[in-house]
């Protein structure tokens, strides 16, 4: 067993028996020319997860094994090219004419059932064609050339313009047709398409190839098992239903969950009443006809106890319905929409309530004024049925939607939202990075001569880092490279087996490095933050003095570290499969206060460590310890604390202005100045009678009492203790 990329199609060549239509077939087409495909196309591998091709009942075939036959997987051969070939069956299952232009091993089951819809002269042309296994459709229109659809492009396959007959032929190979004029040939994925003439007589079909691609689903691998609801986006033809389908598979198979699919065209599925095997274990509910849609989809949960239900082409209002009621009684879901952007959806009054409704709400004048706003504005009116979306680009890059609500309400309120772009180099070539946009790989990064601080310093981060990179490349989670691990004994598999714990380790950077937290690749450091507003920190940063020192990017593959609020780490779990695969470690503060960002900001840029909570070793964050007292605070001097807490953050570093407390007791005051302290805030002391009191003012403590702040209030004067007064800052 080798250890590979998750796209990689394995092969079996020891002697267990599969049934005759899991063969280890996939045609992962953007990957045919990679670097990861080259590197291991000499390679014959073996695997419990091959599986994929096709065995077609109405295959007249001699040689295609039918379903009841069983035969062992070992003459199944996977090359490097990510073909099949059958060694056992020297003669071809096409007709004579094909085989003599085709090679044998340039044959793909799928496409073998395939191509019997031609006419023998259209078959003979079409596989002499260098993208033939790369096919897409094969579009024949009544008295007018037959075309085929290439990723390249269009292309006429004859001069001979296409008949009756050859319809009539294509037609004779497939099922029946539904009321959507589809239709399939039995437990295979190609979807037959038909158009009719007025009298609805088919004088037109669009055969799309189907395939199942095994690893397409990679990708959001994250996202699917992060167990929200996705709604998967994409115009047509860019591969939704084939991603879907691997999502289920991956769900039932790898996940061991109830997975239900909602197959209203067959496409998921394929034709016929046994599911095709690139389906897995999930189960597949036909649709009698496309008006019935959201009745299966709600007998679905009804029924069958699902835990995901999966359905393609949610295109009605009562389709729409359907899915909110599914994601209400808490079951995931996964669907997919046509459309280029959730701004699509969000347009389309039909699949407007998938995000959640939209609403216009008219505000009052000084609303408006206070939001610099219209009076007039849309709002989301509920929840989003999907909690995140992916819009498919193509088919191997697509943009990621974490929260589709916040989504929703940046595009309505006339912002863009933010999103992730992925791409499936990302996945499947170890030299190129995390993200194809990444100007500079992290791998690069961490050779790279300026980057002395991890490369100099700290070299047991370095191999680790690099490492969990290289293996993180290779895809699979954790739970599937177990499961790899545990079916093969191979030397590879063991890097792959350390995985998850060494990201653990390279991300939970205490443990390697306690006065580097960061593993510091630009200067100023760079940190990308969730839900902590961005001027709130630069104001914080600036009061610290150290501006200059820290930024923060909305681009997370240009950043150095993410700092997130812990209840926003409690919401959104994905966080962590972010900054996992970007490589970055979490801060997590415990409440957005000043205090707590101070904290955070001087961790960060390592100015201390001692903040640090180590956490247990599976949680990677770095936790920032709050100001909590170790007893409870009388009511007094929680009041006493508010008010600090509040002059310091709304007037004294806003406003660069001193501010007077009212007078306390004089150990209220001294915990009073100590709260000052932690802002690096200098303050005055005045014993007046009958009470002390403070007045804290706009001067910064100087850098080199920041680890020592003293807790006695007699050095609270500004005098003598090194103290700069602060900038102005802006409002
Ligand atoms: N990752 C992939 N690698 C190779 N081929 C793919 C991949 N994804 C899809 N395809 C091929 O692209 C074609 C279109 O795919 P698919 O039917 O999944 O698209 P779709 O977005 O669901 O289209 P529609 O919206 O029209 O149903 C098919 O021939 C399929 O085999």
């Amino acid at each position: 067993m080798i250890a590979l990329n998750s796209h990689f199609v394995l092969i079996d060549l020891h002697s267990s028996w599969h049934s005759a239509n899991q063969i280890p077939i996939s045609i992962p087409t953007f990957l045919q020319n990679s670097h990861s495909v080259s590197k291991f196309s000499s390679s014959f591998c073996r695997t419990g997860r091959a599986r994929k091709g096709i065995a077609s009942s109405k295959s007249s075939s001699p040689s295609f094994p039918s379903p009841e036959i069983r035969r062992p997987t070992s003459d199944r051969l996977f090359l490097g090219n990510g073909l099949l070939t059958n060694q056992s069956n020297s003669s071809s299952i096409l007709d004579s004419d094909f085989a003599s232009t085709s090679s044998q091993s340039d044959a793909t089951a799928e496409l073998e059932v395939f191509v019997e819809l031609l006419p023998s002269r259209m078959r003979k042309q079409l596989s002499s064609h260098d993208e033939f296994r790369e096919l897409i459709e094969v579009v024949l229109d009544l008295g007018r050339n037959p075309i085929a659809r290439f990723p390249s492009g269009d292309w006429a396959i004859s001069e001979e313009l296409v008949k009756h007959e050859d319809l009539s032929h294509a037609i004779s190979k497939v099922g029946d047709f539904s009321d959507d004029n589809r239709s399939g040939m039995d437990r295979s994925l190609h979807r037959i398409s038909a158009i009719r003439n007025r009298k609805m007589q088919i004088i037109g079909l669009t055969c799309r190839v189907g395939r199942s691609v095994s690893g397409s689903a990679e990708i959001i691998r994250d996202l699917v098992e992060g167990g929200g609801s996705i709604l998967v986006i994409g115009p047509p033809g860019v591969g939704k239903t084939t991603l879907i389908r691997e999502i289920a598979r991956m769900l039932a198979d790898d996940h061991k969950k109830r997975v239900v699919i909602v197959d209203t065209s067959n496409e998921i599925g394929g034709d016929g009443d046994v599911p095709h095997a690139g389906i897995g274990s999930a189960r597949r509910m036909q649709v009698p006809n496309v008006h019935m849609q959201h009745t299966v989809m709600i007998e679905a949960v009804e029924n069958h106890m699902p835990e995901t239900i999966i359905i393609d082409e949610i295109g009605t209002e009562l389709e729409a319905l359907a899915a909110s009621t599914i994601a209400q009684r808490g079951v995931q879901l996964v669907g997919t929409a046509h459309g280029i952007t959730i701004d699509n959806i969000i347009k389309n009054p039909s699949l407007q309530i998938l995000v959640g409704g939209i609403e216009s709400v008219t505000l009052g004048d000084e609303e408006a004024r206070k939001r610099k706003v219209q009076k007039t504005i849309l709002e989301r009116k509920g929840p989003p049925t999907f909690t995140c979306a992916v819009e498919m680009i193509s088919k191997t890059e697509c943009r990621v939607h974490h929260r589709l609500d916040t989504t929703v309400d940046a595009i309505l309120a006339g912002k863009t939202p933010l999103f992730e772009i992925r791409n499936v180099e990302t996945y499947a070539n170890p030299s190129v990075g995390p993200s194809q946009n990444l100007g500079k790989s992290l791998h690069e990064r961490l050779h790279s001569k300026d980057d002395n601080i991890i490369a100099d310093s700290d070299p047991d981060m370095e191999v680790s880092q690099v490492k969990t990179y290289a293996n993180h490349s290779m895809g699979p989670s954790p739970n599937h490279e177990k499961s790899l691990h545990e079916r093969s004994h191979s030397k590879d598999d063991n890097i792959i087996a350390d995985d998850d714990a060494d990201m653990e380790d390279a991300i939970h950077l205490p443990r390697q490095s306690k006065s580097r937290p960061v593993s510091k690749k630009s200067s100023p450091v760079r940190v990308y933050s969730y839900k902590i507003l961005e001027s709130d920190l630069l104001q914080v940063a600036q009061v610290l003095g150290l501006e200059n020192e820290i930024d923060v990017t909305d681009d997370i593959e240009a950043a150095d570290a993410i700092l997130a609020s812990s209840d926003e780490m409690k919401q959104n779990p994905w966080i962590r499969s972010v900054a996992k695969f970007h490589h970055l470690p979490v801060f997590v503060i415990k409440s957005n206060t000043m205090a707590q960002m101070v904290k955070a900001i001087r961790m960060i840029i390592k100015i201390d460590s001692d903040s640090i909570t180590k956490k247990p070793r599976k949680t990677p964050d770095i936790v920032i310890e709050g100001d909590a007292p170790k007893r409870k605070p009388s009511l007094e001097e929680i009041d006493a604390l508010e008010e600090v807490r509040l002059a310091i953050e709304y007037i004294v570093i806003p406003g660069g202005e001193p501010v007077e407390l009212l007078p306390r007791r004089s150990d209220i005051v001294a915990r009073q100045l100590e709260l000052v302290e932690s802002y690096q805030l200098a303050a005055e002391y005045s014993s007046s009678e009958p009470n002390p009191r403070l007045q804290i003012l706009p001067l910064r403590l100087k850098s080199k009492n920041l680890k020592e702040p003293k807790s006695s209030s007699k050095s609270a004067t500004g005098e003598g203790t090194g103290i700069y007064r602060l900038p102005l800052l802006p409002e």
